[in-house]
């Protein structure tokens, strides 16, 4: 049995459950890796410098074992996430600690601990085989799997999942991740493919998507509202682009920040009016390496004010980390909110903590998303209220080619990789649905 016959199987509309759990599993499969061994690569260069490209690579890999409450997916179409470019530089740890981490915890977690890591926190695909435990899917089930891997062992994690104290993200700080032909997931990852996507746009948000509605939308991180400002920063890009989505679906005021006239134009298309371009209005938060410049803060929060009549932010959208969190804390309203999942920039941030205490801000740290906030972002993407952000499609090989595009910076939205799927469009199951959003679905495509 090779992925061929998977994909046989997968592109015949005559396939049923029974055919898909009768499958016969091949033994290894292709994967996109980096290597324990080359984990010392790139010593020496400046960040920029790691070219992921160098780092990345295509191996056929064996199948893992699959334990209780797992299940093994085809995996149709993934996509880049900047965790992948993470450990791809093997910044800011190499991710090999985090797999070595894991596999101390048990028996079955030592099936992670390899010399290789396969990467990718996002897929699209079929469900091929359901470990014991397992009701809720079956095979052949259309999937998407979110990248929240919990054990749930401590009680610590039953109010929100996202505190399990063994709370890891799949594909970076677990093995067998989306960018592949086959990858392992617990079943409480699996969500319903939306049936009006094609595998690549299916595949694109899930990530970032789910990021985002935490951070913004869910009480959990800033519980967004009606009318608030919400600035965000790089906001045509993965996370940005679902950020500026939520803001306009949910009655806000985005004001995005990107870095080019092409980027603001995307911006607006999306529906938002409030736009600055960093690049062109020059904004140097730091004058040195190690000090900042309030001139600069107090200019760039002069611009959101004509932009919004003379209001301050409600809620800032943070991401980039230290070139931008000083400004950040400054241009929030009193008793906005400053809510932060990354650091690009770097992770050592400053700030004036006069502004924030004097004023009564909240700094609020968001990571990922449980289960129920992944479902709901993603439910939102299926009934056609926020729709992917895919640019560009590469084929598995070129999956080192797209990582250095995102850590240059050079792509729009989200990049996808095809895995299984031979080309991009397949997939698709509710035409009329469609057909009503297609505009919307293909905004950011080849820009
Ligand atoms: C969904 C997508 C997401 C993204 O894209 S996010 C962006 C990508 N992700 C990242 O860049 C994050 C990468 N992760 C990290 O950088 C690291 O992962 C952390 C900095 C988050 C944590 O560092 P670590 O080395 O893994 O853990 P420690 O907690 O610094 O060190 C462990 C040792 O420190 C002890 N310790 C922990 N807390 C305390 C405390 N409060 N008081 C005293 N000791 C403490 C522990 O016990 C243990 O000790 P013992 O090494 O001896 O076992
Ligand atoms: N904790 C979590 O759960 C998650 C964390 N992340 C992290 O968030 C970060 C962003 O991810 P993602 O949105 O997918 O990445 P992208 O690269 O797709 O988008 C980030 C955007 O931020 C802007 N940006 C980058 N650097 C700076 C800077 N120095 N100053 C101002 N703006 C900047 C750029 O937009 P422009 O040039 O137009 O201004 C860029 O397009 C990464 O570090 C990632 O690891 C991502 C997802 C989940």
């Amino acid at each position: 049995m090779t992925v061929k016959d998977i994909l046989a199987a997968i592109q015949s509309p005559d396939s049923t459950s029974e055919d898909f759990a009768a499958l016969p599993l091949p033994e290894s499969y292709r994967a996109i890796t980096v290597h324990k061994d080359e984990t010392e690569m790139f010593a020496g260069l400046a960040t920029r410098d790691k070219d992921p490209r160098k780092s990345i690579h295509l191996d056929e890999v064996p199948l893992p074992e699959l334990g209780p409450g797992e299940a093994l997916v085809a995996v149709m179409a993934s996509s880049v996430n900047y965790n992948s470019v993470w450990t791809s530089i093997f910044e800011p740890l190499s991710t090999f600690g985090f797999l070595e981490r894991y596999g101390r915890t048990s028996e079955l977690a030592k099936r992670h601990d390899l010399p290789y890591h396969i990467i990718g926190s996002d897929l699209a695909g079929v469900v091929l085989r359901t470990g014991p435990g397992v009701n809720a899917w079956h095979p052949g089930d259309e999937v998407v799997a979110h990248c929240l891997s919990v054990e749930l062992e401590s009680s610590d994690g039953h109010n929100d999942t996202m505190l399990d104290p063994e709370q890891r993200i799949w594909g970076f700080e677990t093995n067998f991740g989306g960018l592949a032909e086959i990858a392992l997931v617990k079943s409480n990852q699996l969500m319903p493919k939306p049936d009006h996507l094609s595998w690549e746009e299916a595949a694109a948000p899930g990530l970032v998507n789910s990021t985002a509605y935490r951070q913004l939308v869910s009480r959990n991180g800033a519980g967004m509202k009606q009318g608030d400002n919400v600035l965000i920063w790089g906001a045509s890009g993965g996370l940005g682009s679902y950020a500026t989505q939520f803001a306009l679906a949910g009655g806000a005021n985005p004001i995005c920040v990107v870095s080019s006239p092409q980027k603001a134009e995307i911006c607006r298309s999306m529906g938002a009016e409030a736009i600055i371009d960093r690049n062109a209005e020059g904004y140097k938060f730091w004058k040195d390496e190690n000090t900042q410049d309030p001139k600069e803060w107090k200019r760039f929060g002069k611009r959101i004010r004509e932009l919004t009549g003379g209001e301050d932010i409600d809620i800032v959208f943070e991401h980039p980390g230290r070139e931008t969190f000083g400004a950040s804390v400054f241009v929030t309203r009193k008793g906005g909110t400053i809510t932060t999942c990354a650091s690009t920039s770097g992770y050592m941030h400053e700030y004036d903590n006069r502004y924030l205490w004097m004023s009564l801000k909240r700094i609020i740290g968001s990571h990922f998303a449980n289960y129920r906030e992944a479902w709901e972002a993603n439910r939102l993407i299926a009934k056609g209220k926020i729709h992917p952000t895919l640019s560009k499609v590469y084929s598995l090989q070129d999956t080192g080619q797209a990582a250095y595009d995102v850590h240059r910076n050079l792509h729009q939205g989200k990049v996808g990789v095809l895995c299984m799927a031979p080309e991009e469009g397949l997939g698709v199951r509710d035409e009329a649905k469609r057909a009503q959003h297609i505009d919307a679905i293909n905004r950011f495509r080849n820009i």
